[in-house]
């Protein structure tokens, strides 16, 4: 047992990138000590009634980006959340997948950065939620996984010309996230060791940065309590 949680913890030797990423957790617990975690349905019910007084109609939908490192939960809560309050619930992961799926041209380069763990180019993204926003011309809307790095933030900015209102942040231990990722079962191209290994860094290095960024301009909402009760 203590074995196999060794194994799960995944360090890798010291190296110039696993000081960034020890770097980048002191960073996160520096700039985001004050708030308090929340329950999902209570954060949920915060927002709910903030999309419903601030702003939130087809035109300028409220937005909340779901953010979290591999395996937090994102998708599970988002579904839920969706489910119960009437969120619409746009996923990047599944708006790239289904552009593999339907055979396109970019599906190959999308397919070759997933597998790698890496970040799939901005453009690409972006296009694809800006046109699953216009479609679902929802009032309220929950992108989960995304942005995943500065750029991603920069580029959706600039094309949908928006910052979103909320970025709720799905806080997990990362020896939970491996043994989620690994029992995850649904045939993922990237749910395999050595590419859970690449994804772990990517969001140490190149999310926590975005998370920062939000977090600078309180609009950060921590989760924190993802351990089985809040299924
Ligand atoms: N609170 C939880 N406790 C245990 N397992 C969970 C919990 N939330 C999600 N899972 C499971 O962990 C895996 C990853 O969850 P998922 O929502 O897909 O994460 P993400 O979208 O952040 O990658 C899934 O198999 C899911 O069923
Ligand atoms: O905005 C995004 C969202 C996802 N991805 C890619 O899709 C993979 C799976 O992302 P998803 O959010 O589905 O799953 P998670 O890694 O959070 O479990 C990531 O590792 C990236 O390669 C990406 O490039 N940009």
């Amino acid at each position: 047992m203590w074995r196999r949680r060794r194994a799960l913890l995944l360090r890798s030797p010291p190296s110039s990138s696993s000081t960034a990423a020890s770097s980048c957790q002191h960073r996160r617990r520096h700039l985001l000590p004050s708030e308090e975690p929340l329950a999902v349905n209570r954060l949920a019910r915060l927002f709910t009634s903030q999309a419903g007084s601030d702003c939130g109609n087809s035109q300028k939908p409220f937005i909340a980006f779901v953010l979290g490192g591999p395996g937090s939960g994102k998708g599970t809560q988002c579904t839920k959340i969706a489910s119960d309050f009437g969120f619409a619930h746009l996923s990047a992961g599944d708006l790239l997948r289904h552009e593999i799926a339907s055979g396109s041209e970019k599906g190959e380069l999308i397919l070759d950065t997933i597998k790698e763990g890496r970040i799939v180019p901005s453009e690409i993204t972006v296009e694809l939620i800006r046109k699953a926003m216009e479609t679902s011309n929802a009032n309220k809307v929950l992108i989960d996984g995304f942005p995943r790095c500065e750029e991603n933030r920069i580029a959706f900015e600039r094309i949908v010309g928006r910052e979103p209102d909320v970025v709720v942040f799905f806080d997990c231990p990362e020896d939970e996230m491996v043994k989620r990722l690994l029992g995850r079962n649904q045939g993922r191209v990237d749910d395999n060791i050595e590419t859970i290994k690449t994804r772990l860094k990517v969001f140490e290095s190149l999310n926590i940065p975005v998370i920062d960024y939000y977090s600078s301009r309180g609009k950060v909402r921590k989760v924190n309590k993802c351990h089985g009760h809040c299924r």
